[in-house]
């Protein structure tokens, strides 16, 4: 799997090269790559083949997650949701269509997109990283081993996913009639689990828990929650995310080889405007200045 995850990283990054001007700068929006790097890589690691060959999976997922959106807001609409509308009908076409196990792609673009505006907005944050990597691999290659020990890497991913979960909601029916603490819960409701609120909440976090700050993950989660169930971004229990391994491990290995080839900090064309369609996303894009090191 890690010569997958190198090779496409390397892809993109060679893309990014052949972009710079002659002084080894370009300004970019790097938001569009980095879908394309995550479905290259479960392309080839589900399919063996490329990005390119996988296209039209990722297209069909593309246009589940606009119907999904389409669906939300009419959720209103009593009734609306059990209606065999076109809408309906094509969902459950596309849905036969795609493997569950393909659903992550797009979730690691989201996480990775906003480590990069965040190290580019916390350049400390990043040349910390970026010593990190080099302290660790120096010339060679990444490697399972030392991916596993980027310690600073991992603590800026879970800050990343903790301020920017790409999953901002989780959603439960109740099955039964059920007391949860003070709450009577009735069967057949819909609750909602709010991962992006209780990542944010003050009384959990303290009052720094609007700002970017890794430390706070520096002795591991289980230290930065006190034990409690704050941090949720795979989701938790039964259902927990089966790819949340991978996508770490991907992620590191991105953010390891962006940072060994370029310095990076944001354009003044960069708008700040994190939105939700299905995972949170950059509205008007990720616009940086690369700077080849
Ligand atoms: C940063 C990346 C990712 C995040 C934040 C994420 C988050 C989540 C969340 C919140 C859930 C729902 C858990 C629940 O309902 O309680 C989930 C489920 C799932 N994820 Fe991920 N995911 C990521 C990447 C991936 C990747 C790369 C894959 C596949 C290779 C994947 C495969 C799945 C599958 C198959 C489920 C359904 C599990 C089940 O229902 O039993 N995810 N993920």
């Amino acid at each position: 799997m890690l010569p997958i995850f190198f090779q496409s990283c390397n892809d993109m990054i060679s893309k990014w090269e052949a972009m710079l001007s002659s002084e080894g700068t370009c300004e970019m929006d790097v938001w569009p790559f980095l879908p394309n790097l995550t479905c290259d890589v479960i392309s080839r690691t589900a399919f063996g083949s490329n990005y390119e060959e996988g296209q039209r999976i990722f297209q069909l997922l593309r246009e589940q997650a606009l119907l999904a959106v389409e669906i939300f807001l009419r959720a209103n609409i009593p009734g609306w949701r059990f209606s065999p509308s076109k809408t309906h009908r094509r969902m459950q076409e596309i849905a036969r269509d795609i493997e569950t196990s393909l659903k992550g792609q797009e979730i690691t673009s989201s996480l990775l997109v906003w480590t990069m505006v965040l190290l580019s907005r916390y350049p400390d944050w990043q040349q910390c990283a970026r010593e990190e990597v080099l302290r660790v691999f120096g010339n060679e290659t990444p490697d399972f081993d030392g991916l596993s020990h980027l310690k600073i890497v991992t603590m800026i991913l879970y800050e990343v996913l903790r301020l920017y979960p790409p999953v901002i909601a989780l959603v439960r029916t109740i099955q039964r009639n059920m007391k949860l603490g003070h709450l009577i819960l009735p069967a057949g409701v819909d609750i909602s689990l709010p991962i992006l609120q209780v990542h944010h909440d003050h009384g959990l976090w303290g009052d720094d828990a609007d700002e970017f700050n890794p430390e706070r993950f520096s002795e591991g989660v289980s230290r930065a929650t006190k034990g409690q169930v704050s941090f949720f971004p795979f989701g938790w229990g039964p259902k927990i995310c089966i790819g949340q391994n991978f996508s770490m491990l991907e992620a590191k290995m991105a953010v390891a080889l962006i940072l060994l080839c370029f310095s990076f900090k944001l354009s003044p064309t960069y708008a700040h405007a994190p939105y939700t369609v299905v995972t949170l996303q950059p509205q008007y894009g990720a616009q940086v200045i690369l700077h080849k090191l």
